[in-house]
């Protein structure tokens, strides 16, 4: 299990599609989506300090694999800004796992380096990746258009627990398996949500349309998710983004700890996080 406290801007945290419908599909290729965002208090360290040559150093218990040269989107981000800086990354999300790993670092080296130099980051960071408009803003937001057109949401915080079971998914597959590409999107406007209780109402109403295809590509994937509907207290259970990473919703914190506590047990495999999304 991992834990991390919520702070600076140097923090990187998950990201979660609550809700994550297809709408259609731009003459380039990227999907218009309907999505209700929301962030985690687990996430990755990003520190950068004044350096004439940009580099980057990645440790931490989901380093393996990551890359520190200019493939690592903190680097392309850097380049972005035009601006320079040694980066320390420490790297606690899985990497390829729907919550935006590498988009929320991307997302703390502009902040950091927005601090830094007094730039402002960069106007269109989708051009970067698709979830990181979404990631600098990192609090609960609807998300449309590919990821740039944002709309700040109120949500009561949601205790949550995540999970992913190890295996990589690539976005780009999952988007080219769909079925459909014109899916209905959510009531304009949304509700608003008083507790935890209403909030989870309604998205068990809604959808995320990039499961069946993640869920055929990687079958692990049931499995997650009937361990987490199988948990005492779990209301809801249903995958992030382009997967594999899976949550469940609690309406109280300490049912969301027990519950990960208990999975952690039986999967010790498994990435699993309690957390509380907001
Ligand atoms: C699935 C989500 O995580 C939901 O928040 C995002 O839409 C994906 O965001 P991301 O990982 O930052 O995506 P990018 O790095 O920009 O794109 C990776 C690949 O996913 C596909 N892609 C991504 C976003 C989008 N709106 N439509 C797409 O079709 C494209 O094939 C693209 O080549
Ligand atoms: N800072 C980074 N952390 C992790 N992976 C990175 C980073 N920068 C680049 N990558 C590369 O990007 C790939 C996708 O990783 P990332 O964690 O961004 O995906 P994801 O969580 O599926 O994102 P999303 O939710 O936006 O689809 C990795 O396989 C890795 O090679």
């Amino acid at each position: 299990m991992t834990l991390l406290s919520k702070t600076g801007p140097g923090f990187a945290p998950a990201k979660i599609n609550l809700t994550l419908h297809v709408t259609g599909q731009r003459g380039d290729g990227f999907h218009l989506l309907d999505s209700i965002v929301a962030f985690a208090d687990v996430g990755d360290r990003l520190s950068a300090r004044p350096a004439p040559v940009p580099s980057l150093r990645v440790h931490g218990p989901m380093a393996a694999g990551v890359p520190e040269d200019g493939r690592n989107l903190v680097l392309k981000a850097a380049a972005a800004m035009g601006a320079s800086a040694a980066f320390t990354l420490e790297k606690h999300l899985p990497a390829a796992a729907g919550i935006g790993g590498g988009s929320s670092d991307a997302a703390a080296a502009l902040r950091l380096l927005s601090a830094m130099t007094g730039q402002s980051p960069p106007d269109h960071p989708e051009v970067l990746g698709a979830d990181i408009p979404v990631c600098l803003m990192a609090r609960a937001a609807r998300m449309r258009g590919i990821g740039e057109v944002l709309s700040p949401l109120a949500l009561p915080p949601l205790p949550a627990v995540l999970v992913n079971p190890r295996v990589e998914v690539p976005t780009g597959a999952v988007f080219a398996g769909l079925a459909r590409k014109d899916n209905a999107p959510m009531p304009d406007p949304l509700p608003t949500f008083d507790d935890p209780r209403q909030a989870i109402a309604f998205l068990a109403t809604q959808r995320n349309d990039l499961e069946p295809p993640a869920r055929q590509a990687q079958p692990v994937i049931d499995e997650v998710l009937t361990a987490l509907r199988a948990l005492p207290g779990a209301a809801l259970a249903r995958m992030s983004g382009s997967g594999a990473t899976c949550f469940a919703l609690f309406e109280r914190p300490d049912d969301a700890t027990e519950a990960a506590r208990l999975l952690a047990a039986a999967h010790t495999g498994w990435w699993i996080a309690p957390t509380c999304l907001s």
